[in-house]
Formats: C-alpha cells, structure tokens, sequence
C-alpha cells in the first residue's frame, strides 16, 4: 500500500525509517511507558515521537532492539506492526497491562498469553473468526523463561481482548438477549487468565506478516477478585513485566544467534 508520509522514506503513522529499528521490538501500549523500558537498552536513541507512537532503538548484548508504543487497541496496535515490519522488524513482544479474570490472578502478578480472545474489531478485518490468535512458540517460551529466571509469580494461558474497556464486565445487567453477545462469563468458565486490548490483533497480524508475536503483562487489579469481596490492591509498576520482556528478547538473541 502506498505510503502517505510527507517524507517517504518515514512510514506514515509511526515515522521510522527502514533500518533505524532492530528485528526485537517491545510494544507497549502507553507511549510514556517506552521512556522506561530504553531504560534496559544500551546506548538508547529517541527515534521518532508521533502520534501515539514513540520508538527508541539501543542495544541488548550487542544486537539492535527497539521499543514501540502502540497506542490503545487493536487499530493502532496493528498500524504499528505493520509499519514496524515494513522498517525491519520480525520478532514482537507486546509488555503491556491487564486484568486478572480468575481468582488466582492477582494485582503484581505476570501473564504470558499463549492465545488471545478475538473480541474486537481489528483482527476480523484481517482474517475470518474460526483463524486462532496464538503467540508465536519461540517467543512464548523465552517469556516463559523469563519469568522463571526471575522468581516472579506468573501465568500462562488464554487472555481476553477487546474494543470497550468500560461496560463488559456484567453480563447480568445487560438487556435480555445482550448477554449472548457479552460472553464474559464464558471466558471466565473456560479458564481465560486477564482481559487486555491488543494482543488478538497483533497475533493475527503476525501471522499474516509471517512474523514472531508474543504478549506478557502486568496485572493492575482483577475484577473477579473485587466482586468476590478478595482482596485486590491496585498496581501501577510495570516494571517487572518489563525486566520479563526484556530478558526475554536476551533469551530470543541467544536462540537466534545457536541458530545460525
Ligand atoms: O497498558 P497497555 O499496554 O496500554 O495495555 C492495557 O491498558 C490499556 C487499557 O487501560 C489497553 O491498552 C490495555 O491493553
Ligand atoms: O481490566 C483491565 C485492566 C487493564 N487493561 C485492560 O484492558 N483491562
């Protein structure tokens, strides 16, 4: 598709250049979250800061990685991809926030997603609903590592995404015949881990483009656990989740590199 950027060398929306970003990026969805993650890079650079999207690219253990905000949801977050791939990249690991759905999910706690609920809009324009959104293997496992490495309580599993961030949570209280539509409960049933925005598109999307996508998160707070009268603090510091991610891109640079 043509590229509508004043200066053609840049892609539109995100305003990076072919080359200025390595094949590792982490997306986040809060652009003020990159500032912390470059933090971990070596010699880290501001390369552009456009719209929702602000990208830094440095170094870990010497290969090129970069950061990439996406935005909230899954249109933004899948502009971002696609602008990414078309700069370089091939292995994306979204660091982002959720909310925990099973009791057991708790506020501070990590989740990698293995798989994505594909209740929003962006993927369908992709691909039809019966086409799963999974992460990719290799990255999943490396997050998987990660956390071990790292003594943090994590979990693996499904997560759920979606367009609304407001009004999906109580199925009993939506009209009669709504609730078929909100299938909270359903996810809740089958074991569904956290509710997030992003992760369905980018999965579908990689899979599309042919490349690696893997998700993990911080737990904020669970509303299952506040229904239920638990406890359930608010957390705001994402930097566990963040450290996962990042040695989780050392881990893949690793792999990548016995591969050869
Ligand atoms: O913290 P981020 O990465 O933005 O992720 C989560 O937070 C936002 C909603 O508050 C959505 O983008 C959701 O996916
Ligand atoms: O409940 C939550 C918390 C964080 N992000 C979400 O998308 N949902």
């Amino acid at each position: 598709m043509k590229n509508y950027s004043e200066d053609p060398s840049r892609q539109y929306h995100i305003q990076v250049a072919k080359g200025e970003v390595g094949r590792y990026v982490l997306m986040p969805g809060d652009p003020k979250r990159c500032a912390k993650i470059a933090k971990y890079f070596d010699d880290p650079v501001l390369i552009a800061d456009n719209r929702e999207y602000v990208t830094y690219t440095g170094t870990l253990d010497g290969v090129k990685v970069s950061v990439t905000s996406t935005g909230i949801g899954g249109p933004s977050a899948s502009i971002a991809m696609e602008e990414l791939y078309r700069c370089g990249a091939d292995t994306f690991l979204r660091i982002g926030t959720c909310g925990g759905m099973q009791t057991e999910v708790k506020s501070g706690d990590v989740v990698i997603a293995t798989g994505a609920i594909r209740m929003e809009g962006t993927s369908k324009e992709y691909a039809p609903i019966e086409y799963p959104a999974v992460a990719d293997l290799d990255v999943t496992n490396a997050l998987v590592a990660a956390a071990k490495a790292k003594d943090y309580t994590y979990h693996i599993g499904v997560v759920q995404c979606k367009d609304a961030f407001y009004g999906q949570h109580e199925p009993e209280k939506m009209p009669v015949g709504y609730e078929l539509i909100n299938k909270w409960n359903a996810w809740k049933m089958m074991g569904c881990l956290a509710s997030e925005m992003e992760s369905a598109a980018l999965f579908i999307v990689a899979g599309k483009l042919r490349v690696r996508a893997g998700s993990c998160f911080l737990v904020v707070a669970n509303q299952e656990r506040e229904s239920l009268g638990l406890e359930n603090p608010v957390v705001h510091d994402t930097d566990m989740a963040i450290q996962v991610a990042v040695e989780a891109i050392r881990n893949l640079i690793k792999a990548d590199q016995a591969e050869k």
